[in-house]
C-alpha cells in the first residue's frame, strides 16, 4: 500500500522542461522531491533513485570544473581543483602589457575551454540518451504502476469486499462459535444426562433384581408360609393321631409280645414239620427206591418229519411198549415187541416243568442235605442235553437251571428257619477218561485227579477243578453258559466231543443252623451222559470203547450196589469214581433213559431201555443223610 502511495506521487512524463539539466526539470524534480514525506523519499531512494539521481547529478559536473578557471582569490575554490587551474595557479604571472602572452594564455585557456565545451557536449548527449532511457524506463514503470494501480485498486475493492464478506463471516462465525458453545454446553448436559442415565439405569435393573428376587423370596415364603399353614394344620391332627397311636401301639406291643412267644411257638411247629416233612419226603422217596428210572421220548424236530418212525406205545404212567415190523426180506424178519416200566414215562408232549416236578423232590434231598445224583442216558440227539441243560427262554429252561432257582429260592426259606446256605458250583468233562475243567478256558489244563476228601473215603474230589461261589440263580446260569461256551470250543476243536463226553455239573450246598447247632454238605451231580450208541469210525471205536467202559462201569456198580456186593467197583472209571458219593448207600440217584422214536435207531434205543430196566432193578439201600451235630 505504501509502495502504491508513493507512485501516485510521483510526477506525469517529462516535458520539455522538466528536462534533467534545465533548471525547470531540476526544479520540478525538486519540486516533486519536496513534496514528499520523509518516509516517501526514503522509499523513492531506495526503489527510485537511481535514474533520477544520475539525472539529477549528471548536469553539475562541468560547473564544478569551470569553477576551478577561477582566481586562486575566490573563496568559492573547490577542494578538489584541476589540471587547468594547478597550471594557472602555478603560471608565472603575465604582465599587463604583455598582450601577446596574455593573448596567447588567452588562447590556450580558449582551447581548454573548447575542448572541455566537446567534453561537455558529449557528456551532454551522453545524460540525453540516458535521460531518454530513463524516460523510456518511467513510462514503462508509469504505466506498469497505472496497471498495478487499478490492480490495486481492484484488490483493494476485493479485499474491502472481502474484508466485508469476512466481517460477515467473522460474525457468522462468532454467532456459530456461540451457537457451538451452546451446543457443546448442551452435549455436555448431555452426557452427564446420558451418564446419570446409565448409572440410574444400572441401579434400576439391580433393582429390579432384588424386586425380583424380593419378589420370588416372597413368593415362596407365602408357599411355605401357606404349607406350613398346612403343616400345622397336619400336625395338629397327627398329634392326635400320634396320641391314639401311642395308646394302640401300646395294646399292639402288648398283642405283638403275646403273638413273638405265640410265634417262636409256631416257628418250632414249622421247624418240627419241616423235619417231618423232610423225613416224610424221604420215607416216600426210600419207598419209591434211591435210584429212580424215567423214560422221555423226545418229538421228532420239524426237520425230521420224514424219518420213518418205530411204533411206541405208552401203556400207562410208568409203562411203555416198543414195537419195530422188520420187512420180509430182512435178515431178522418178523415183529419185535417190547415193553418196558419205570418210575415214570415222558412223552413226546412233555414239557420241561413236567419233568422238572417229578425230579425236584431229588433236588429237595439235596437241600435236606443228601448226596443227588441226576443224571441223563441215551444215545446222540435222544435229547439228553435238551432235558439237562435245555433251550433259551425260562420255559425251556432244563433241569439243571431249574435246580439251582429251586435252590435259591428254597434258600429263603431255610434262612427263616435259621439256616445259612453257601452254594457253590464247578463243571467239568470227562472225555475219552480225561477230567476237563469247563470253569477253565486254558487249552493246556493242568491234570485233575479224583482224590478222597476224607480218610473214610465217603466224599471225593477233583484236584485243581474251578470251584465258584454263586450268590444267586443269576450267578449260576453266567457259569453254566462259561461251560457249555468252553464245550463247544472243545467240541469245535475236536469233532463231535461234546456227544462222545460225560459233562457233570456239580452244586455243593453246605448249610449251617446257629439256632439247631446243626451242618451238612451235599452234592447235586447232574451229569448229561455220552451218547451211548455203537461208534462206526475208527476214532469213534476208540471213544465208545471208553463210553462204553464207563457207562458198563456204572452199570456194573449200579448192579453191585443192588446186590449188596461188598466191594463197589467205583474206581474203575473216571465216571464211576467222582460219582461214588452220589451213587453209594449214602445217596439218592435218577437217571433219565432219553429215546427218539426213529426206525434207524430201533436197537440202540433198545439197549438204552434195557439198560435203563437194569438201573431201575437196582434198589439203593437206605440213604443217610450227612448231618452232623456241631459245637458252635
Ligand atoms: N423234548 C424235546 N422237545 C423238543 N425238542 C427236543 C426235545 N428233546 C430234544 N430236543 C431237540 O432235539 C435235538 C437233539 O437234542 P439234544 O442235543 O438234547 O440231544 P443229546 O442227546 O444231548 O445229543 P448229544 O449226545 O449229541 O448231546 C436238539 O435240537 C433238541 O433241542
Amino acid at each position: 500500500m505504501q509502495k502504491m502511495k508513493i507512485m501516485s506521487k510521483l510526477p506525469t512524463p517529462m516535458s520539455k522542461e522538466n528536462r534533467p539539466g534545465s533548471s525547470n526539470a531540476r526544479n520540478g524534480a525538486r519540486s516533486v522531491v519536496n513534496g514528499l514525506s520523509d518516509a516517501d523519499k526514503r522509499t523513492l531512494l531506495t526503489n527510485h533513485t537511481k535514474p533520477i539521481k544520475s539525472a539529477i547529478t549528471a548536469a553539475p559536473a562541468p560547473r564544478l570544473k569551470r569553477a576551478a578557471t577561477l582566481p586562486a582569490s575566490s573563496n568559492c575554490a573547490p577542494a578538489k581543483s584541476s589540471k587547468v587551474e594547478k597550471k594557472t595557479v602555478t603560471a608565472a604571472r603575465i604582465p599587463a602589457y604583455d598582450y601577446k602572452a596574455r593573448f596567447n594564455d588567452l588562447l590556450e585557456k580558449h582551447k581548454v575551454m573548447k575542448s572541455e565545451l566537446t567534453e561537455l557536449k558529449e557528456k551532454h548527449s551522453e545524460v540525453s540518451d540516458e535521460y531518454e532511457k530513463i524516460k523510456e524506463l518511467y513510462d514503462k514503470i508509469n504505466t506498469e504502476c497505472n496497471t498495478v494501480k487499478s490492480e490495486l485498486l481492484n484488490t483493494m475493492n476485493k479485499l474491502k469486499q472481502k474484508s466485508g464478506e469476512l466481517e460477515k463471516a467473522t460474525l457468522d462465525l462468532e454467532l456459530q462459535k456461540a451457537n457451538i458453545e451452546k451446543l457443546l454446553d448442551k452435549t455436555r448436559n448431555f452426557e452427564e444426562v446420558t451418564n446419570n442415565l446409565k448409572l440410574k439405569t444400572i441401579e434400576f435393573d439391580k433393582l429390579k433384581l432384588e424386586v425380583d428376587n424380593v419378589s420370588s423370596c416372597y413368593k415362596t415364603v407365602l408357599g411355605e408360609a401357606e404349607s406350613l399353614r398346612v403343616h400345622c394344620a397336619d400336625l395338629k391332627k397327627i398329634a392326635e393321631e400320634h396320641i391314639k397311636l401311642k395308646e394302640e401301639h401300646k395294646i399292639a406291643l402288648a398283642s405283638i409280645n403275646q403273638y413273638k412267644s405265640e410265634s417262636e411257638a409256631l416257628q418250632s411247629i414249622a421247624d418240627s414239620i419241616y423235619q417231618d416233612q423232610r423225613v416224610l419226603r424221604n420215607t416216600i422217596q426210600d419207598l419209591k427206591g434211591n435210584i429212580r428210572v424215567y423214560c422221555r421220548v423226545r418229538p421228532p424236530l420239524d426237520s425230521e418229519a420224514s424219518k420213518p418212525l418205530y411204533n411206541l406205545n405208552v401203556l400207562d404212567a410208568c409203562s411203555i411198549e416198543v414195537e419195530k415190523v422188520e420187512l420180509l426180506n430182512s435178515a431178522r424178519k418178523g415183529r419185535s415187541q417190547h415193553t418196558f416200566s419205570f418210575d415214570g414215562i415222558f412223552t413226546p408232549h412233555s414239557s420241561q416243568s413236567d419233568v422238572f416236578n417229578e425230579v425236584s423232590p431229588m433236588v429237595q434231598s439235596a437241600l435236606d442235605g443228601y448226596n443227588v445224583c441226576i443224571f441223563a442216558y441215551g444215545q446222540t440227539g435222544s435229547g439228553k442235553t435238551y432235558t439237562m441243560e435245555g433251550g433259551c427262554g425260562v420255559d425251556q429252561y432244563g433241569i439243571v437251571p431249574r435246580s439251582i432257582n429251586m435252590i435259591f429260592t428254597c434258600m429263603e426259606d431255610l434262612k427263616r428257619m435259621g439256616w445259612e446256605l453257601t452254594i457253590k458250583a464247578s463243571f467239568l468233562e470227562i472225555y475219552n477218561e480225561v477230567i476237563y475243567d469247563l470253569l477253565n478256558s486254558n487249552k493246556d489244563q493242568e491234570n485233575h485227579d479224583i482224590k478222597m476228601t476224607n480218610t473214610k473215603g465217603t466224599d471225593v474230589y477233583v484236584s485243581n477243578l474251578l470251584e465258584e461261589e454263586v450268590k444267586s440263580s443269576h450267578d449260576f446260569i453266567r457259569l453254566l453258559i462259561f461251560a457249555q461256551r468252553n464245550r463247544q470250543t472243545a467240541a469245535t476243536l475236536n469233532n463231535e466231543r461234546s456227544s462222545r463226553s460225560h459233562s457233570v455239573a456239580q452244586i455243593k450246598i453246605s448249610a449251617k443252623n446257629d439256632k439247631r447247632k446243626e451242618k451238612y454238605t451235599s452234592n447235586l451231580n447232574l451229569v448229561d451222559l455220552a451218547g451211548s450208541e455203537s461208534g462206526k469210525t475208527t476214532q469213534r471205536m476208540d471213544e465208545t470203547k471208553h463210553i462204553n467202559r464207563s457207562l458198563s462201569e456204572l452199570s456194573k456198580v449200579i448192579l453191585s450196589l443192588q446186590t449188596n456186593q461188598s466191594h463197589i467197583p467205583y474206581r474203575n472209571s473216571k465216571l464211576t469214581h467222582l460219582l461214588m458219593p452220589s451213587l453209594g448207600g449214602n445217596s439218592k440217584t435218577l437217571m433219565l433213559v432219553n429215546i427218539n422214536q426213529f426206525d434207524e435207531n430201533f436197537n440202540d434205543t433198545l439197549n438204552s431201555l434195557r439198560f435203563a430196566t437194569q438201573v431201575n432193578n437196582c434198589r439203593i439201600v437206605k440213604a443217610k443223610k450227612n448231618l452232623t451235630m456241631v459245637d458252635m
